[in-house]
């Protein structure tokens, strides 16, 4: 099977972007190539024309653009019944308030994993190539990477869940579909002791997660040595089962994917007040967080290791994705990719493990020389904006002799500096760097601009993201670079990091 490419993957929002060329074109470069929307994205007038119940909600802006009110959860939900419906022949409902999910950008987690499945990274173990099976984990009352990975590529697929409102509907949209019914089973996931006790014999003594405190200093689950389904404290913590206990014995899988309740409780959740989406506390919290709960999925997947080629899950917190890439090198998974979701002016990112042997090499889980840079403003006082974030990036490179532009619209700023411009950013003290673990990194001090070959230049774009409130995501992503040393980017990134950190989180510096 040809190998597909892993990176170019992310999501967006294409109906809501407004009708300006330029971010479109932005926005349109995020989209995964086989996504049904990458050059097609919703039209609304189309849709309106077509849909008598779309109708409604579709309103004209002066320049005469379809829009509708993305503030308006029936807007919203009726769009999402309407594309299925349109694009994909799916009857689809879901009742007032549960989590009303955006088809392209769910589309764009199914396209992650077809790479994953189709890529040559591990070898396909399921000889049936044509009978791809996936595990969705917390399906929800909207059902949808089931309908849509059915739909679309003709997978089947287990898909759990846990509330009676989910399992109900989930049900329901799955029997309202009979062409896709025999693909899809629907499956609680509560605490079968018989079940649990048929995997509790197996190889778990080498589950070694030390949990018990994370980077950022969060209490979480423990799991112990000879993890006991029953007796387990993070399974007290969460409840429920995940995986172990609801995967049958014998069962296999070439995958399972997840979106999380990302936050700990529906405070945190601090819903985006430009969108309303839906979801209730049951969808959108769990104690602990997404964190906690990826890491049970973790834990789970240590127990059943190859009965699944792939484990995958959207992390929403980059601090969270490094803290579980970390967890999963301590148990030993042989594979870890990684990609960015980009939604509107959210980001998100995909995670994916297995234990299965390599093909061919081991895949590094960190790349020497990044070209994509980010990191997080977290407790960003209230008196700043992801605007004044944006004009604070300009300034601090003009600051220092770079040359830039701002463009507010896309919340970005293209920066071109020369390597004595670079030199002057991260250069604060007489710093001599050297090589280390392989990376070549610069060698360089304050007074080597006399000797620094001129014609060395380098252009990126900073972007910001607002991610919840307080809450920013910077990323710089390297657009050129004519000789300019390995390890100079990063190195003018991080002293981006240190200045925004004690300029607008001043509660915590780094
Ligand atoms: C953020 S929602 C995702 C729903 C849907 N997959 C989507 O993408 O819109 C998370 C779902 O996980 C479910 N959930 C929570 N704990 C679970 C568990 N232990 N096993 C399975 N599902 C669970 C919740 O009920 C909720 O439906």
């Amino acid at each position: 099977m040809k190998s597909l490419p892993l990176k170019a993957v992310s999501g967006f929002e294409r109906g809501r972007m407004g009708g300006k060329k330029r971010k479109r074109k932005t926005e349109r470069a995020s989209i995964h190539p086989r996504n049904k929307y990458a050059e097609n994205p919703p039209d609304f007038r189309q849709l309106a024309s077509l849909y008598a119940s779309f109708q409604p909600y579709v309103f004209y802006s002066a320049d005469g653009k379809a829009k509708i009110d993305w503030t308006d959860f029936n807007a919203t939900r009726e769009l999402t019944r309407v594309l299925l419906l349109h694009d994909h022949g799916i009857s689809w409902w879901i009742p007032d308030g549960q989590l009303c999910p955006t088809v392209p950008n769910r589309s764009n987690y199914i396209h992650w994993v077809e790479d994953l499945l189709s890529s040559d990274i591990i070898p396909n173990t399921n000889l049936d190539r044509e009978n791809v099976r996936g595990f969705d984990i917390g399906t929800g009352a909207n059902c949808i990477y089931p309908l849509l990975g059915s739909s679309l590529l003709g997978w089947s697929f287990v898909g759990s869940d846990v509330t009676d409102v989910a399992l109900e509907w989930a049900e329901t949209n799955v029997k309202n579909n009979p062409h896709l019914s025999e693909l899809i089973e629907i499956r609680k996931a509560t605490g079968e002791e018989t079940q649990a006790s048929n995997i509790v014999d197996d190889d778990r003594s080498l589950v070694a997660l030390d949990t018990s405190k994370s980077e950022d200093g969060d209490a979480l689950p423990s799991c112990s040595h000879t993890r006991d389904v029953q007796s387990d404290s993070s399974q007290k913590n969460l409840g429920h089962l995940i995986l172990v206990g609801v995967v049958k014995d014998g069962e296999t899988f070439d995958f399972c994917m997840c979106n999380p309740p990302f936050f700990d409780d529906m405070e945190k959740a601090g819903l985006n007040p430009k969108t309303a989406c839906g979801g209730t506390s049951a969808e959108m919290a769990c104690p602990g967080g997404e964190k906690a709960f990826i890491l049970r999925i973790i834990e789970d997947s240590v127990v059943l290791k190859q009965s699944f080629r792939w484990y995958t899950s959207m992390v929403g917190r980059k601090v969270n994705l490094k803290f579980l890439m970390s967890k999963l090198r301590e148990v030993g998974v042989t594979v870890v990719k990684t990609t960015e979701f980009v939604q509107g002016q959210t980001c998100r990112w995909g995670l994916a493990w297995s234990f299965v042997a390599p093909a061919k090499k081991m895949i590094p889980i960190s790349v020497s020389e990044k070209s994509v840079m980010s990191f997080m403003l977290e407790g960003v006082q209230r008196q700043f904006s992801a605007m004044h974030v944006l004009q604070y990036a300009e300034s601090f490179f003009t600051d220092r002799g770079a040359s830039c532009k701002l463009n507010a619209s896309l919340f970005t700023v293209d920066v071109t500096a020369s390597d004595l411009r670079c030199n002057a950013i991260y250069n604060t003290n007489d710093t001599v760097l050297t090589k280390s673990d392989g990376e070549d990194l610069l060698e360089t001090s304050k007074n080597s601009e006399s000797t620094a070959p001129t014609l060395s230049r380098i252009s990126f774009c900073v972007c910001v993201f607002q991610q919840s409130p307080g809450t920013l995501l910077v990323r710089g992503t390297i657009q050129q670079k004519d000789n300019i040393p390995s390890g100079v980017f990063s190195l003018v990134f991080q002293q981006l990091e240190a200045t925004m950190q004690g300029k607008f989180c001043k509660m915590k510096p780094l």
